[in-house]
């Protein structure tokens, strides 16, 4: 079976105000092709945990393997350059460029890594916001469109480099029930299809379980595991 993710005994320390432990011990592993949902009260460890299995924070005890690479003690330029080709990130809060075109916020990334022409990397934006539902609204500028479809754009701009893994905190946070629903159908589609991974954060039940996995904390330890 090949895994998209390998976590062993990831430890997290604080060190202000106070010493805090905010991650204790956190194992656990994630196949290709699967959509897990972290969940637990505020302040359990959910975006603690998330900043270090996407790479962010590299100030932890304990490893991380991504599509079948040890991320753990990489340098800065690796890491960015392993998230380029690997990962795509959903937020709560989309981050668009408010003054460009929905196009060319999802083209950013790809013009960044420089694998393709720009004509491609315009035909691949085209078709993931058509894909997303959005394709219309490819040349309106990111402000003038509806929160829903914003994020829906933003997740086109997550997958433009195909990424073998999604990671999401709080990627429908910001959602009513119908765009929820879009982007939630969207991510399995994605699962299903394609065998991408998605792990994200979410404090929504209902989108938690309806993924493949929930993963439950509390005080910074695993203390729950939901299969569907
Ligand atoms: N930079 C930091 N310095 C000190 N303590 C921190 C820092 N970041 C987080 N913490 C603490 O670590 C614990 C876990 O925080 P974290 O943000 O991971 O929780 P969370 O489960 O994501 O919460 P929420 O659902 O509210 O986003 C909390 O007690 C928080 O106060």
């Amino acid at each position: 079976m090949i895994m998209a993710l390998q976590a062993n005994h990831i430890n997290k320390y604080f060190y202000a105000p106070d010493k805090f432990q905010a991650l204790k011990d956190i194992s656990f592993e994630v196949k290709k092709g699967e959509f897990v949902s972290i969940v637990g009260k505020s302040g359990c460890g959910k975006s603690t945990l998330l900043y270090i299995l996407s790479t962010m924070d590299t100030a932890y005890d304990g490893s991380v393997q991504l599509a079948g690479e040890n991320i753990t003690g990489k340098k800065q330029d690796a890491l960015a350059a392993f998230r380029n080709a690997h990962l795509g990130f959903v937020f709560q809060f989309h981050y668009l460029l408010p003054d460009f075109s929905c196009l060319k916020n999802v083209m950013i990334p790809a013009l960044r890594l420089g694998k393709l022409s720009r004509a491609q990397i315009e035909e691949q934006a085209y078709e993931k916001l058509t894909l997303l539902g959005v394709g219309h609204q490819a040349l309106k500028t990111a402000s003038r469109i509806s929160g829903g479809q914003q994020q829906r754009v933003a997740i086109a701009r997550a997958l433009i480099n195909n990424p073998d893994i999604v990671m999401g905190d709080e990627p429908t946070g910001n959602l009513d029930t119908r765009n929820t629903a879009i982007v939630f159908d969207m991510l399995q589609q994605l699962c299903r299809e394609q065998q991408k991974t998605v792990i994200t954060v979410t404090h929504d039940n209902d989108f938690a379980a309806k993924s493949d996995r929930i993963i439950e904390m509390s005080d910074g330890v695993i203390v729950n595991q939901h299969t569907r």
